[in-house]
C-alpha cells in the first residue's frame, strides 16, 4: 500500500486523514487519486469496503481548497442512508476548509432543502428523485458551474430496477456543465460499462482491481440448505448461537420484501432478539432512527431490504444472512459486502431452498468462489421448528391487522403521482400489456405446436422413404 504523499495530495489531507486512522492508500486510491488530481474523468471498480469513497473525497477537498467556490461537486448515490454517510466523510475530511455541504434526499423537507441549496453549498450529496425535483422547481440555486459530477454505486445509478432513475438522471444530466470532470464508483461496474461512458466522456480513466475473485479473502462465505418451511427456524437457531457466543457481534439480515422484513422483525422480537428494521415502507425519520441506534450497538441485529444492500459501511457488522438467495449475484457481491470490510474478517450465511440452487451456482460463477456448507445441529433447529413457525403465523396475523398492505399501495399511488403518472390508467395498462403478454405467449406456443408436429410429419415421411428405398433395392435384389 502506498504513503498517500506519493500521490499528490496535501500536507492538511493526509494529517486529516492520518487523524482518522487512514495511513497508507488502498489500491483504489493508490491508483485514481493521481488521476483525478490530475483532471481526468475516472471509472474505479473495487471490491466492497475497499475505500472507493475516499477515492473520490480526498482529490475533490484538494481542488477545492485551490479555488473553493460553491456549488463545486455533485455527488449522486442510489438511497438516502448512503447520502449521509457519504455527506459525512467530506464533512469529516474536509473539516480544516470549513466544508459546507447539503444533502438533498426523499422524505426530508423540501423547503430547508432548497434553502440550504441556495446557500451555495461546496458539496451536494443526492439521490436523484429528489435533486430532479428541485431543480424541475426551483430557480434559486444552480448547478452549471460544479467541476465534480461523481456517481457513487453508478452501475445501481443506471440500472431499470425497482427504482428507475432514469428520468432524474436526464434532467440532472441537462443541469450540469458538459465540462466537468465525472467520477464514477462500485464493486460492480463492468456490466454497465458501456452506458457508463456515455457519462464519463472524456477518455475516463478506467481502473478495476486485478483479482479473480469478486468479494474479499477475509470473507467466509457459507449456505444453509433448507426447506422453505424450516428456514425461520434455522435463522432462529443461527440468531441464537450468535449472540450466545459473542457479546460484541452486529448481524445483518437481507430479506426480499418489506413485509417480509416487518414480520421477522416482529418474530425476532418476540424471541427477545434485539432487532430493529430497515426497509422504504417506513418513515424516513424512523429509517434514520433505526440505522443509528443499529450503529451505535444498541441493537444487535438489522433486518433490512436491500434498501442496505449497497455502501453502507458499519464496522461492528460480523455477520450478514441473506434470509431469500439474491436473485442476482451483483446484489449478492454488495449485500454480503456489509461485513469483512476494510481487512476485517467476517461471515456470511445464505439461506437456500431447493428451488434457489440454480441462483447460487450462478452466484458462485460470477464470484469464483465456491461457498461452503454451513455446519448445523439439525436435532436443534427441529426442536424449535413448531415455536418458530407458530409465532411467525401470529406475527402475520398482527401485520394483516394493520394497514400494511394499504400503506403499499397507497404508496405505490404516491410515487406514481409523483413521475406525473395517473395510477389508475397505470393499473389499466398493466393490466392491458399483461394480456397482450400473456396472448403473445399463447401464440408463440401455438406456432412451436405448429413447428414441432410438421417436424414429426417431416420425420414420419423420411422414414417411410428411407423404406421403401429399401424395400426396392431388396425387390431388385
Ligand atoms: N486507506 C485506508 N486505510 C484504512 N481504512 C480505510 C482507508 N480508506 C478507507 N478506509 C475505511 O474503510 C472502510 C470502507 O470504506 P468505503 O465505505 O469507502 O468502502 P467502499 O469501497 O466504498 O465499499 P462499498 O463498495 O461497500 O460501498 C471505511 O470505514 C473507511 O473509513
Amino acid at each position: 500500500m502506498a504513503d498517500f504523499s506519493s500521490l499528490g495530495l496535501s500536507d492538511w489531507l493526509i494529517k486529516q486523514c492520518k487523524q482518522l486512522g487512514i495511513q497508507k492508500a488502498t489500491p483504489v486510491q493508490e491508483n485514481c487519486v493521481p488521476a483525478i488530481l490530475q483532471g481526468r474523468d475516472c471509472m474505479g471498480c473495487a471490491k466492497t469496503g475497499s475505500g472507493k469513497t475516499a477515492a473520490f473525497v480526498l482529490p475533490v477537498l484538494q481542488k477545492l481548497s485551490e479555488d473553493p467556490y460553491g456549488i463545486f461537486c455533485l455527488v449522486l448515490t442510489p438511497t438516502r442512508e448512503l447520502a449521509y454517510q457519504i455527506a459525512e466523510q467530506f464533512r469529516v475530511l474536509g473539516k480544516p476548509l470549513g466544508l459546507r455541504d447539503c444533502i438533498i434526499v426523499g422524505g426530508m423537507d423540501m423547503v430547508t432543502q432548497a434553502l440550504e441549496l441556495s446557500n451555495q453549498p461546496h458539496v451536494v450529496v443526492a439521490t436523484p428523485g429528489r435533486l430532479a425535483d428541485h431543480i424541475r422547481s426551483s430557480s434559486t440555486f444552480s448547478m452549471a458551474k460544479i467541476q465534480f459530477l461523481i456517481m457513487d454505486e453508478a452501475d445501481r445509478l443506471l440500472e431499470q430496477g425497482c427504482t428507475d432513475f432514469t428520468k432524474d438522471l436526464e434532467t440532472i444530466l441537462t443541469a450540469v456543465p458538459a465540462k466537468r470532470q465525472t467520477l464514477l464508483f462500485s464493486a460492480t461496474l463492468t456490466d454497465t460499462l458501456q452506458e457508463l461512458k456515455h457519462i464519463a466522456m472524456n477518455k475516463p480513466f478506467f481502473w478495476e482491481s486485478k483479482s479473480e475473485t469478486r468479494t474479499v479473502e477475509e470473507l467466509d462465505q457459507r449456505y444453509i440448505l433448507t426447506p422453505e418451511k424450516v428456514k425461520d427456524a434455522y435463522l432462529v437457531h443461527l440468531i441464537q448461537t450468535f449472540t450466545d457466543q459473542h457479546d460484541d457481534w452486529s448481524i445483518i439480515i437481507f430479506t426480499s420484501t418489506c413485509k417480509d422484513c416487518q414480520i421477522l422483525t416482529m418474530m425476532l422480537q418476540k424471541f427477545h432478539f434485539p432487532t430493529i428494521s430497515l426497509h422504504s415502507m417506513m418513515k424516513q425519520k424512523q429509517r434514520f432512527a433505526n440505522l443509528a441506534k443499529f450503529k451505535a450497538s444498541v441493537y444487535k441485529i438489522l433486518i433490512a431490504t436491500d434498501v442496505a444492500a449497497r455502501g453502507l459501511d458499519i464496522p461492528t457488522v460480523q455477520v450478514v444472512i441473506n434470509h431469500n438467495t439474491p436473485g442476482l449475484p451483483k446484489i449478492y457481491i454488495h449485500r454480503v459486502g456489509r461485513t469483512a470490510r476494510a481487512g476485517r474478517n467476517g461471515v456470511s450465511i445464505t439461506l437456500v431452498t431447493q428451488y434457489d440452487i440454480h441462483l447460487v451456482h450462478s452466484i458462485e460463477e460470477q464470484i469464483q468462489t465456491k461457498l461452503k456448507e454451513f455446519p448445523v445441529e439439525e436435532k436443534e433447529v427441529l426442536k424449535i421448528l413448531t415455536q418458530v413457525n407458530v409465532t411467525r403465523r401470529e406475527c402475520e396475523i398482527r401485520l394483516e391487522s394493520t394497514d400494511f398492505d394499504e400503506k403499499k399501495e397507497i404508496n405505490k399511488r404516491k410515487q406514481l403521482i409523483l413521475e406525473g403518472k395517473d395510477p389508475d390508467l397505470e393499473a389499466k395498462r398493466k393490466a392491458e400489456l399483461e394480456k397482450i403478454r400473456s396472448q403473445k405467449k399463447k401464440f408463440k406456443q401455438k406456432i412451436q405446436e405448429n413447428i414441432d408436429k410438421q417436424k414429426q410429419k417431416q420425420l414420419k415421411k423420411k422414414l417411410l422413404k428411407r423404406k421403401r428405398t429399401k424395400k426396392t433395392a431388396q425387390d431388385s435384389a
